[in-house]
């Protein structure tokens, strides 16, 4: 795996550098592969989007070949201030033209077990109508571009510290019911899923985050050797590239 490590002087210089990053991206893979498909996280990824929907990117992107899926969703319908779906429409999606037949929600009126064997099998669909690759390496889907937040305990997607989720070596989608981080119901992409990504962008602005960063890029291990925190499970099968303000980058 390749790792870079991207530290701006402010949040806004990380955004800026972010939507060139992705914009760059889009371009490779329209030519490479006419297709491009880009998972979301929620949190404060979404507002770290917002130079995407701004020139040049806005015109200057094939949104016509994008393909939008989501690493993590909470159980609440769309509507509901608790929903991925809804902080990625509000702030992006509906900014900019791709076709809503290529954004694939979680259906938000099954149970959690549901939604994530719904989602589970929508994606292996997709993998038989050549829209998502499946790694040859891992076997599990490979996604072009995955967009990562991280939360100031470590998590990543809805995969929590000392969780047994993180172990989940064989679902592509999985479910919680006892999130520490409320709503306590979720629906999540699994590690073997994540880490078969093309690329992975790690965006983590912020004082909060510090603490968690300083360990998993300082390599902080638990006394078997084992990671201690979910974003230290995180490993690009292609390139893995953090981008951090200075705050987040504080402990480091
Ligand atoms: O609950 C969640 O948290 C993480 C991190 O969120 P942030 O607000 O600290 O950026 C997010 O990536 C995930 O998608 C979300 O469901």
């Amino acid at each position: 795996m390749a790792m870079e490590k991207r530290i701006f002087d402010s949040e806004e210089d990380l955004a800026v550098s972010l939507a060139k990053y992705i914009a760059d991206l889009s371009a490779h893979f329209a030519k490479n592969r006419g297709l491009f498909t880009v998972v979301l996280s929620g949190g404060c990824l979404i507002e770290c989007l917002r130079k995407l929907v701004e020139p040049p990117y806005v015109d200057s992107i094939d949104w016509s070949i994008w393909h939008i899926f989501w690493l993590d969703e909470r159980v609440v319908p769309k509507t509901h201030v608790d929903s991925n779906y809804k902080l990625a429409y509000d702030g992006f999606l509906s900014k900019v033209p791709i076709p809503p037949d290529n954004v694939y929600a979680i259906d938000d009126t099954l149970s959690a077990e549901g939604a994530a064997e719904e989602y589970e099998a929508r994606l292996k669909q997709l993998v038989s109508s050549k829209v998502i690759d499946i790694s040859s390496k891992s076997g599990f889907p490979k996604f072009d571009l995955n967009l990562l937040g991280m939360g100031p305990d470590g998590h990543v997607a809805s995969l929590f510290p000392a969780h047994p989720l993180l172990k989940e070596n064989e679902k592509w989608v999985t479910f919680i019911k006892d999130s520490p981080k409320p709503p306590p119901e979720r629906i999540t992409l699994t590690f073997p899923v994540i880490n078969s990504s093309d690329y992975i962008a790690l965006v983590v602005p912020g004082a909060a985050q510090a603490d968690a960063v300083g360990v998993a890029l300082g390599g902080g291990s638990g006394q078997n050797g084992e990671a201690l925190l979910p974003v230290q499970r995180v490993a690009a099968e292609g390139v893995l590239t953090w981008f951090l303000d200075k705050e987040a980058a504080s402990k480091l």
